[in-house]
């Protein structure tokens, strides 16, 4: 429990996943499968130490085994009922399997179709390109029938952008149709945080919707523990390995959490 928390009046909950009340979300990202025989053994680590959600990078673990199928891991994961977020980055912001983008909107929309992840995560630029229209719509479409949570996201892996362009990018997302709100940036300095801070703050003050922010880089650390503060209801933690530069370890993590929830 997060006492000091700004949270919604009506907590939204996809598939047990509860966002925004008084509980931060814990997500560890998925990014490789070595050293396990399947994804239940992470499965088994990830309830043993409080995780509540997995993040399935498909782009990392691509990278690692490019004949990896889908069937592997999602299908695992749906049998074992362990909720997790589909995400297949695109390079453009931080994925590190290189495709065009319509071939990685094709692939995504056949996963949620036949796996139907407990949340998708898809980035704002690909709702807002007239090329891409008819992928955005359909998987916009197919999520919101199946119960799928939407997360429209945002990265910035060089800088912050000032408070309105952040705010105005929270707006947009909400616009083309999110569940969940997501913006990551790097943080150069101090200010920066500052910055997502107050954008955190002031989004779920106005939009009152799921939110995630975070703040990348060794100093988005400081970041990364702030924002759940101000309003965002979950953060990615290292537990088998960093997805982005600042990912703090779970132990760290669990441990801010209790100090907070003492407050
Ligand atoms: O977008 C995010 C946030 C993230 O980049 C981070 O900085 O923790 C980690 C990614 O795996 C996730 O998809």
């Amino acid at each position: 429990m997060f006492a000091l928390r700004y949270t919604l009046e009506k907590a939204v909950n996809v598939h047990g996943i509860v966002f925004g009340d008084n509980n931060v979300i814990i997500a560890a990202p998925v990014i490789s499968l070595k050293g396990f025989n399947d994804i239940s053994e992470i499965v088994n680590i990830a309830k043993e130490k409080g995780i509540h959600i997995l993040e399935i990078r498909y782009d990392y673990l691509l990278m690692e085994n490019k004949d990896l199928s889908p069937s592997n891991i999602l299908l695992q994961l749906n049998n074992l009922g362990f909720p997790y977020i589909f995400t297949f980055r695109s390079p453009r912001e931080g994925g590190v399997y290189e495709i065009p983008d319509h071939l990685r909107l094709k692939m995504i929309l056949d996963i949620i179709v036949k796996y139907k992840p407990t949340i998708l995560d898809v980035e704002l630029y690909v709702f807002k390109d007239p090329e891409m229209r008819y992928y955005a719509s359909s998987i916009l479409k197919y999520s919101k029938d199946e119960g799928i949570g939407l997360i429209v996201s945002y990265h910035d892996f060089n800088n912050t952008p000032d408070y309105d362009t952040l705010y105005r990018i929270g707006e947009e997302e909400a616009a083309v149709g999110a569940d969940i709100l997501k913006i990551a940036t790097m943080a150069r300095d101090f200010s920066d945080i500052i910055t997502m801070l107050r954008v955190t703050h002031d989004l779920r003050a106005k939009l009152r919707k799921p939110l995630i922010t975070l703040t990348m880089g060794e100093r988005g650390k400081v970041g990364r523990v702030l924002t759940p503060i101000f309003g965002s209801d979950l953060v990615f933690v290292d537990l088998m390995g960093k997805s982005a530069s600042g990912q703090i370890p779970l132990s760290h993590m669990l441990d801010f959490v209790r100090i907070m929830g003492e407050l």
